[in-house]
């Protein structure tokens, strides 16, 4: 996949002499779903208004399939269509005429077959008719999204979907988002929630103080989180691991006496009842044990801590 945004060495300093952003340099493939993980005040929303052209960077440069987002803005923000925090809707004004007014200020023509389309896709085209004011929590934030698709962007950028809403809608926005990729759209969203970017990204980047932290697959991240160790220490130091152990995934650490054993927390079988069967017929004297694990919301908690240190 070739990347659809190019972010290089992105620095913000606000007018008060704040630094929020301290040179983000990133790429974001096309088609992906790329959740932004940070706590509040990290910067998310300076990066997403800096990439869509609304915030001018201080230094480094944005390109939006190869449109610089400063030289080239009307280029760029026109592929990007951007979904903010707050709900912004005329009360009195119907849902169809919210999205045909929203793709006319693009200079787009009238094009209500690509309209109903998007309606349709969001479950709004029911709705068309009915004003904002009338609808629910849940169905606003999807005229929110109609309204950022209505000039047919091929990247949409959603800073917190979720914030603030219950379960369900949360669900439901999920299933929204996975709709969107599957009909092509690259999708960049921010968020507090872990279990939010577990459920839908295809990639995870952590952000905190400004700087990008960490950039992964959620598969990578996911596998490690599955991980943990089981760390037995021994009553008496070991010159190597017994042949008879061969059979289990284990580690000796230098001095001897520890035995490091990982295994899958998602498996069926974890395999420690045999270790430790297997342990005893070695003869081995156990002192200790202990197990470990790392959750996405333990890297994600350490990285933070190492960054605000
Ligand atoms: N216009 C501005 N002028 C000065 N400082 C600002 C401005 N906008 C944001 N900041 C500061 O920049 C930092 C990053 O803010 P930003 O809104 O990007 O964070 P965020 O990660 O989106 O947070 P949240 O999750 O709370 O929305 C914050 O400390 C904020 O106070």
């Amino acid at each position: 996949m070739s990347p659809i945004i190019e972010i290089r060495d992105l620095q913000k300093t606000y007018a008060g002499g704040f630094q929020a952003l301290k040179g983000v340099t990133l790429d974001i493939d096309a088609g992906e779903i790329l959740a932004l993980l940070g706590p509040n005040g990290a910067g998310k929303t300076t990066l997403i208004s800096t990439i869509c052209g609304i915030t001018n960077p201080s230094r480094g440069t944005v390109a939006v399939d190869g449109h610089d987002v400063v030289r080239s803005y009307r280029q760029a923000r026109q592929m990007i269509g951007l979904v903010p925090q707050e709900i912004n809707l005329e009360p009195f004004t119907t849902v169809i005429d919210t999205v045909r007014f929203s793709r006319g200020l693009f200079g787009k023509p009238r094009d209500d077959a690509y309209l109903e389309k998007i309606l349709r896709q969001l479950s709004l085209w029911d709705k068309r008719s009915a004003r904002t004011m009338e609808l629910s929590g849940g169905m606003k934030r999807r005229v929110m999204i109609a309204k950022a698709l209505s000039h047919e962007p091929r990247i949409l950028f959603l800073d917190e979907p979720t914030a603030g809403v219950d379960v369900e809608l949360r669900k439901e926005m999920w299933d929204v988002v996975a709709e969107l990729k599957a009909g092509g759209v690259t999708i960049i969203l921010t968020t507090h929630y872990i279990e939010e970017a577990e459920a839908i990204a295809d990639r995870v980047g952590v952000i905190n103080g400004g700087e990008l932290l960490l950039v992964e697959p959620k598969a990578d991240l996911m596998r490690r989180m599955g991980q943990k160790h089981l760390q037995i220490e021994l009553q008496d130091t070991l010159p190597e691991i017994p042949e008879s152990l061969n059979a289990h995934d284990l580690e000796l650490d230098p001095e001897g006496h520890i035995l490091r054993y990982t295994y899958d927390t998602r498996k069926e079988r974890t395999g420690i009842t045999g270790l430790l069967t297997d342990i005893a017929a070695a003869g081995l004297v156990l002192r200790d044990i202990q197990t470990q694990e790392s959750s996405l919301e333990d890297i994600f908690v350490t990285l933070v801590k190492e960054n605000a240190a």
